[in-house]
């Protein structure tokens, strides 16, 4: 074979190769700068001719896409500059339609065959474009998965949500910023710290140390089970709990093996102080902060619960700071409440922590003492005891505002052992009986509950249902007294009301008034007194010679606080059209003492009815001389406690005098009550007061008997 066949065969082989490798063989004469080897199956599969191709031959830098020249460019350059031992390159070519193919050249500059070194540049093209896209696929899809991964990121990390990825080992393997915020820790102080090594500590509702074993991540490891809505508190850095609601889910792998716990928490501190404060305002005294009757009844309950399970006695000490009313009323309610707020404070160092007080509302505590070892003499023993401790310490000074004050209490004590349903109930009312008896033995000590108190509290109950049964019932009457100035004319009557019970007779008022003002029965009865005595006077418009009678009508204070109580009477005196100027209203200091603004603009507004208004038993109060300016009176009536005496208690003479005189210089009415006997009537006479009421002249009596003793009376004494 001679040397033209060999190199015939040499290329046919070379063809072959390249076929099958899909490569382009091209080549350059580098000093002449000819192409002498085109890639020829290149420019076909760009889509250009041959005669296409023998043009842009000279040119091929024009194919290039503009971004992959200068790549192109430098690797050329470096490999004529022999910094790099091969040419390779990728870049794209534009097709005949303007598209864009990836190429790839790989090539090597080589001696010519005529021993001239470096002289020819020889290399392969081939097709890559297919590898590119996938590439550009794959970059896509990268570049996706990036943006997709930063938004969850981001999303994680704005989310108000707290999120802690654990492991099944419990390491910590992710956690967001709010996570962060809410555990109080940077996320170095949090990554994979394990359940035990934590720097945090939760604590459960009742603010106690959370077990472990009860973290939301333990509980779902031991149970393999999502839990919900667990509420907890974590303590960031020793400060108050963060309150936090957990859920917690676990994941699985493929394999079903635990992949992840993820748990997540939201801050409900905002909702758990509300709930707080509800409950504190719920159980609790606002003023002193102790339970409220609520709370104690619970506990109540409870105690007698366990007393009956335990047999051991428990105590209610009810408890009544005495004169109190003076406190606040004289000195002003600050000093009244720092005096509670005070006495809470003592009446809890004298108790165990297993006891507890609670405020009942005013002057009132309650002290629960549970489980008291011993049999009944013994327990009460003790309990005497506790109750002697309390007041003592309630007795000693105050010190207030920079004053010393000075009070005591009167405490009731019931013992309970076991007890069945509304034993709560009874038990705090056998102690507030036996307060009772302690005020009535003097006040500043304490007494037992007796059964002898139990059968006066059933009596009282009883009296209270006949009490309601009264008025339906037509039991109520009016009894009128008569009233008369200083000749002994008969100027008017007070009226009073009596209660005729069908068993029990003459009930006075004296009995039933007070059982009337602790209930809502007063409100009934006093609209009552006050329609039946506007009737009344009504009627007696009609009489010529009994047109000119005035009507004192006693009004409770409860009736009196009544916000519609104006309206009320309004609708009274248009219900019986009478002079209303005959019409008098008396009213009590107790009720004139607080919100005087107020008051002094009721008063005022039934004086704009047309009636005139009186202060009942005036001097047993805590009278002051500034309220008296201001209330519009028209007449005071000296309490009947003064009259009495007046003849032979010097002091009682000079409190009446000095009331006259106090009458006198406010250009005010005064009239005194209780007048039995001439004597007195001579004294009041003789110091200036000109009107009277009183056993002297008259007892209160049915409307007939009264009409009957004014048509035949003449005076008591000469006039
Ligand atoms: N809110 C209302 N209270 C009322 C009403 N009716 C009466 N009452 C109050 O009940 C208390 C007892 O009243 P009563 O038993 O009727 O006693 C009155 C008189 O009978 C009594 N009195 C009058 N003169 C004398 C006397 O010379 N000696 C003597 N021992 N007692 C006498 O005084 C009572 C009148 O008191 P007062 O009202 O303060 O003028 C009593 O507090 C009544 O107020 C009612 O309808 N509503």
């Amino acid at each position: 074979m001679g040397q033209d066949d060999r190199q015939e065969l040499d290329e046919e082989r070379l063809k072959l190769v390249l076929e099958a490798a899909d490569l382009d063989l091209w080549e350059n004469d580098l000093v002449s700068g000819e192409v002498t080897r085109r890639a020829a199956r290149v420019f076909g599969e760009l889509g250009y001719s041959g005669d296409e191709t023998a043009r842009l031959i000279d040119d091929l830098f024009s194919l290039v896409h503009p971004d992959d020249l200068p790549v192109l460019k430098s690797a050329l350059q470096q490999h004529m500059e022999g910094v790099t031992p091969h040419y390779r390159c990728e870049f794209r070519l534009r097709t005949k339609t303007g598209a864009w193919v990836w190429y790839a050249n790989h090539g090597k500059i080589v001696d010519s065959g005529d021993g001239v070194r470096g002289r020819r540049l020889i290399g392969v093209s081939f097709n890559i474009d297919e590898r590119k896209q996938s590439e550009e696929r794959v970059r896509d899809q990268q570049r996706l998965l990036a943006e997709s991964e930063s938004r969850y990121r981001e999303l994680l990390s704005n989310l108000r949500t707290g999120i802690v990825v654990h492991g099944p080992d419990t390491s910590i393997a992710y956690s967001n910023a709010r996570a962060h915020e809410l555990l109080g820790l940077s996320e170095d102080e949090i990554r994979g710290k394990l359940a035990p090594d934590r720097t945090w500590r939760f604590v459960d509702e009742q603010g106690a140390p959370l077990p472990l074993a009860h973290y939301p991540v333990n509980r779902v490891l031991a149970s393999g089970q999502a839990i919900e809505s667990q509420v907890l508190g974590v303590i960031q850095r020793g400060g108050a709990p963060v309150w936090l609601l957990v859920s917690a889910f676990p994941e699985f792998k493929g394999d079903g093996a635990l992949k992840q716990v993820v748990v997540n928490f939201d801050d409900i501190t905002p909702r758990k102080h509300a709930e707080q404060e509800i409950h504190q305002l719920a159980f609790y005294d606002s003023l002193t902060g102790l339970p409220n009757r609520r709370m104690l009844m619970d506990r109540l309950h409870e105690a007698l619960a366990a007393s009956a399970r335990s047999q051991r006695y428990g105590a209610v000490l009810f408890i009544d700071m005495d004169n109190f009313k003076a406190i606040n009323d004289v000195l002003g309610h600050s000093v009244g409440d720092l005096m509670l707020v005070e006495a809470a404070a003592r009446i809890g160092h004298c108790l165990r922590e297993a006891d507890m007080v609670a405020r009942l509302g005013g002057d009132e505590f309650v002290v629960l003492v549970a489980a008291v070892q011993g049999d009944a003499g013994m327990a009460a023993q003790r309990i005497a005891l506790i109750a002697e401790k309390i007041r003592t310490s309630l007795s000693a000074p105050y010190q207030l505002l920079g004053h010393e004050r000075h009070s005591s209490p009167s405490i009731g004590v019931a013992m309970f052992l076991g007890g069945g349903q509304g034993n709560a109930d009874t038990v705090i009312r056998q102690a507030d009986m036996a307060m009772y008896k302690a005020k009535d033995a003097g006040r500043n000590t304490f007494r037992f509950f007796s059964a002898a108190m139990q059968l006066a509290v059933e009596s009282r109950a009883a009296l209270e249902a006949d009490l309601r049964l009264a008025i339906g019932l037509g039991q109520l009457q009016l009894h009128y007294q008569v009233q008369v100035d200083a000749r002994q004319n008969v100027l008017g009557a007070e009226a009073l009301v009596r209660w005729r019970h069908p068993v029990r007779g003459l009930v006075s008022p004296l009995q039933f008034i007070p059982i009337a003002e602790e209930s809502s029965l007063i409100l009934e009865i006093g609209n009552w007194v006050l329609d039946t005595a506007c009737a009344q006077l009504a009627r007696w418009q009609d009489k010529p010679a009994l047109r000119h009678l005035t009507l004192a009508v006693n009004v409770s204070a409860r009736q009196f606080r009544q916000a519609d109580f104006v309206d009320m009477l309004r609708a009274i005196v248009e219900r019986h059209p009478c002079d209303v100027s005959r019409l008098k209203l008396e009213l009590t200091e107790s009720m004139v003492l607080s919100d005087v603004a107020e008051v002094v603009h009721k008063m005022e507004s039934l004086q704009a009815l047309g009636l005139s208004l009186s202060m009942d038993d005036f001097g047993t109060g805590y009278s002051s001389l500034a309220y008296l300016k201001k209330l519009p009176l028209a007449q005071i009536k000296i309490d009947q406690s003064f009259v009495r005496d007046i003849t032979t208690d010097a002091a009682d003479a000079v409190m009446v005098k000095t009331i006259i005189d106090l009458a006198r210089n406010f250009h005010l009415e005064v009239i005194a009550e209780g007048v039995e006997t001439v004597e007195q009537l001579e004294f009041l006479r003789a110091h200036g007061c000109a009107m009277y009421q009183g056993f002297l002249f008259g007892k209160p009596q049915p409307v007939e008997a009264f009409e009957e003793q004014l048509a035949t009376r003449g005076a008591v004494v000469p006039a």
